[in-house]
């Protein structure tokens, strides 16, 4: 709600992160680098270090079939799901309701060898950017994960070391018009879902064990989590 302390950092958070997701990747001389693709799926990141540690920026695109924007940012903000496709979530807790829209997440992250364990505590927003304006601008949905303190939960302080990061997942909802009157049906909806994050990992952890680390952790995570809403939206009805 607008008269949380949080508001005025979530509005500026959500409408830089989606400006930034709509950002094609550029050139060549952007710096992006392609390191997984998939089917329609790619994932890109740029080398970036801040004091020694790695913070590649990621920017992943994803063509799916069959689901609209407001499922997958849906299932990926609702907490009630995460423990279903979120495979390296050891424990989350939603440390408050500030909205219906708008959480805050304590997770930690199972230890993945050699780096130690992970937590981390974020905002988390869901908001629908309908195109009333122009009819044929984008209707996007997304979901915008942004670190943040909590008094009762500060940082380093037990066995686990805090990681900042900055995530948006940003939906475009396609629909190819069926025959003139028959109703849209899946067949006729695909949505084009881009994934940005940026992970400061907290402590030190060796350059090479992270990139490593992220090379496989997150195209197994955007597939997984892809094929969670597909399956858990085949038979409803779709929520435009
Ligand atoms: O999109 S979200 O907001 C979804 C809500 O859960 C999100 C995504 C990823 C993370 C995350 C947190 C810690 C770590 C590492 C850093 C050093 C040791 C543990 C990783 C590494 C990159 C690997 C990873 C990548 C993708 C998915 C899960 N694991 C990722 C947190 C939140």
């Amino acid at each position: 709600s607008i008269s949380h302390r949080l508001w005025p950092e979530i509005e500026k958070v959500v409408h830089q992160q989606v400006a930034w997701a709509r950002l094609g990747l550029g050139d060549s001389g952007t710096g992006w680098q392609l390191f997984a693709e998939d089917g329609e799926m790619r994932m890109y990141r740029r080398e970036e270090e801040v004091d020694g540690m790695v913070v590649d920026p990621l920017k992943a695109v994803h063509i799916v079939k069959g689901i609209t924007g407001h499922e997958v940012c849906h299932y990926f903000f609702s907490p009630q799901y995460r423990y279903d496709w979120e495979t390296t979530l050891e424990q989350m807790t939603v440390l408050e309701t500030i909205a219906d829209d708008t959480c805050l997440f304590l997770q930690t992250h199972k230890r993945i060898w050699p780096a130690s364990q992970r937590d981390v505590i974020f905002w988390s927003h869901i908001r629908h950017l309908p195109n009333d304006q122009d009819r044929d601008g984008p209707d996007i949905w997304t979901v915008v994960n942004h670190s943040t303190e909590h008094k009762d939960y500060p940082a380093n302080s037990g066995k686990c070391v805090r990681i900042f990061l900055t995530v948006c997942l940003l939906c475009q909802t396609r629909v190819n018009p069926p025959k003139e009157g028959t109703p849209i049906t899946r067949d006729d909806i695909s949505c084009k879902i881009t994934y940005c994050s940026v992970v400061n990992p907290g402590g030190w952890a060796p350059a090479s064990v992270l990139r490593a680390l992220y090379k496989r952790e997150y195209p197994k995570f955007l597939k997984r989590f892809t094929s969670y809403v597909t399956n858990q939206t085949k038979d409803k009805p779709i929520m435009f």
